[in-house]
């Protein structure tokens, strides 16, 4: 019941031409029916990648918007307004990224996440603790805490039209992938939380894992119950290893 999702996300990555490539074998690439694609570049690749797949399936999303839906004086941001114009139908808010590195609380992705929905884009949430956090045993407490931020003040019927992403932040990057056990016990914990706001939404949320997902770690992941499919950053920037874990999922 839940189509799984597969999304690469570019970060501050490539050059006109290293995107005009990518979006090329992207868009000749065979996306088995059963999964959703979805691409984020960064915001000045929007329009090119918009148009570059153009005759394609593979969706497309930003990194970030800015907490305000509308237009206005906000220097340097982007409106989701603006993303859902250019033909973005997805966007990430509250990447770890973003959080620890530029300080964006829980009640700024709060209201970005908000401004996302009301202008049509689907918001994929993304949460997920530090390895210190981990060590300390407060996995469950930081993530949830997270999604609270969420769920707390827009209710349960929001991720109706939303993703969560989980992604632990000692697996960003660093070739550490949480084991598909570890990760399936963080999903679950997901999916319990928003059960115990309504069992329905809960099973048809979809929640994606993220942090050094590759074609040969990709299928034992994607097997996991609660495991609806990835956000894959390094690997995502290669047509080839996004294809490779698009068709590791069901397999
Ligand atoms: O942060 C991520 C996706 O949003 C994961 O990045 P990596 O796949 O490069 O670890």
């Amino acid at each position: 019941m839940r189509r799984p999702l597969v999304a690469g996300n570019w970060k501050m990555n490539g050059t006109r031409s290293s995107v005009a490539g990518l979006v090329q074998d992207l868009a000749a690439m065979d996306v088995p029916e059963a999964v959703q694609l979805a691409v984020f570049p960064s915001a000045v690749h929007l329009g090119q990648v918009h148009e570059g797949l153009f005759r394609s399936t593979i969706e497309l999303g930003a990194q970030d918007c800015a907490f305000d839906a509308g237009f206005g004086a906000l220097t340097g941001e982007v409106s989701p307004k603006q993303l859902a114009d250019l033909g973005c139908e997805w966007v990430l808010v509250g990447h770890s990224e973003r959080r620890l590195l530029l300080g964006e609380s829980d009640e700024i992705v709060r209201r970005k996440f908000e401004a996302a929905l009301s202008c049509g884009l689907k918001p994929i949430l993304c949460v997920g603790e530090t390895l210190e956090q981990r060590e300390s045993g407060k996995a469950f407490e930081v993530v949830e805490a997270q999604l609270t931020a969420i769920l707390g003040p827009l209710g349960i019927g929001v991720f109706e039209k939303a993703v969560v992403a989980y992604e632990p932040v000692w697996a960003i990057g660093t070739g550490l992938t949480a084991s598909p056990e570890q990760a399936q016990e963080v999903h679950a914990a997901i999916r319990a939380r928003l059960n115990k706001a309504n069992s329905l939404v809960a099973a048809g949320t979809r929640i994606l894992y993220g942090g050094s997902v590759k074609p040969q770690n990709a299928a034992e992941l994607f097997a996991m119950p609660d495991i609806d499919g990835g956000l894959i950053g390094g690997a995502s920037l290669s047509a080839e290893d996004f294809g490779a874990i698009c068709r590791a999922v069901g397999k």
